[in-house]
């Protein structure tokens, strides 16, 4: 199977495969959304991108980077429903201390990335990455800021649309579609960039770091969370190769980079580079729980479906359930397969992050000069 089997990610196939669910306003279950897929879409789409990953022509790091395109796309129009369901509205990970929850810590996180590209009420601000928005409304209510959020998959800017209008902030905020490779936007337009796990789907740093480069205004600030391969990955170590890879396959990146890759890509675009660090091992108060706990064995949290449907235990119960769904004709064939990659991706992020060769929290924060 040539590369081009996986189904291109045009506005009408997002429309196709989607269906009405685009144009609920209220928060559909997931499985009200599974009912409503294009069964047939959803079949294609899952089985040409397993075939993808399996098929040796393609599971080379150059024909993953070139399609890198229709290769995230695909897995979004997966996974976001999965998601949502069992993460919330942002889709990150966040450092955890004792007595807080899910919620809380997942807006400490962004406040601290908001704060770090110093975002003040009335600024005009760009998401790269923006998934459904969730960071991007929690930027409005923290700052008061204007904020633009790019992202090249239909479905989650539908989705993001539909949260907009529920929020009422549609005045604050605009979703757009375009590739970070190549903004739609002017030179000098921003007065603040972020991205919170999202870079790491472009095929080389540089060039998507460039690009936030070009679309700030001089003397504004650039803050990422970076997923990245720490100095501990051995590309010789055949269990490193391994979960760098599942992760890749899991998560729908094309291919994972070190963190001296991504500094370097931060400098080359020409930031002057103010804070580097790889928050998943800084220690504050309180903090002891690890980044990857919910998604691990034992963990299980009782604070809702959400709670459970994260943990481990919950993750099996939802491939159960959703086996069943399928067999009954609820859910189209193939979303077992879904629940597989993202079993996938759940299980190589604990284990790399256990043995410390990846994190998902690689803070960057720069400049671009004033002259
Ligand atoms: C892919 C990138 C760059 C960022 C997303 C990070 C995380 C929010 C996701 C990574 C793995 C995901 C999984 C789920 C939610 C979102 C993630 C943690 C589930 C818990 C959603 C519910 C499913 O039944 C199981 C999923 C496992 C993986």
């Amino acid at each position: 199977m040539s590369s081009s089997a996986l189904l291109e990610p045009t506005p009408e196939l997002s429309k196709a495969l989607h269906q009405d669910v685009v144009e609920d306003q209220s928060s559909s279950s997931i499985i009200n959304r599974l009912k409503s897929k294009n069964k047939e879409l959803q079949t294609q789409s899952i089985n040409t991108y397993k075939q993808f990953w399996e098929d040796s022509e393609n599971n080379n790091e150059e024909s993953r980077t070139t399609m890198y395109k229709t290769l995230t796309n695909t897995y979004y129009n997966l996974a976001t429903d999965f998601y949502e369901y069992g993460w919330g509205e942002s889709f990150h990970f966040s450092r955890r201390s004792v007595g807080e929850t899910h919620r809380e810590s997942t807006r400490r996180h962004e406040h601290l990335l908001f704060s770090s590209a110093q975002i003040k009420a009335g600024m005009k601000v760009l998401d790269v990455g923006c998934g459904v928005g969730g960071p991007a409304r929690e930027c409005i209510r923290f700052t008061g800021a204007h904020v633009t959020g790019l992202n090249n998959n239909d479905y989650q800017i539908q989705r993001a649309n539909i949260y907009a209008a529920k929020y009422k902030q549609q005045d604050y905020s605009t979703f757009v579609k375009g590739d970070f490779m190549d903004m739609p936007f002017a030179d000098n337009s921003f007065d603040a960039v972020y991205a919170i796990e999202a870079t790491c789907h472009a095929p080389v740093l540089k060039g998507v770091y460039s690009q936030m480069y070009r679309v700030l205004k001089p003397g504004g600030y650039f803050a990422i969370y970076e997923w990245c391969l720490t100095d501990k990955f051995d590309a010789t170590n055949e269990l490193h190769r391994k979960l760098a890879l599942d992760i890749e396959h899991g998560d729908g990146i094309a291919k994972l980079f070190g963190t001296d890759v991504a500094l370097q890509a931060a400098k080359d675009a020409g930031f002057e580079i103010e804070v580097v660090s790889d928050i998943a091992h800084e220690t504050t108060v309180g903090n002891e729980i690890p980044w990857y706990s919910y998604l691990d064995v034992g963990m299980i949290d009782f604070s809702g479906i959400q709670g459970f449907a994260r943990s481990h235990i919950g993750r099996k119960f939802t491939s159960n359930a959703v086996k069943v769904l399928e067999k009954v004709g609820i859910a189209p064939e193939g979303t077992v397969k879904v629940q597989d990659v993202l079993t996938t991706a759940a299980d190589s992020l604990v284990a790399g992050a256990k043995i410390e060769i990846f994190t998902p929290m690689y803070l960057i924060v720069g400049r671009k000069p004033l002259n």
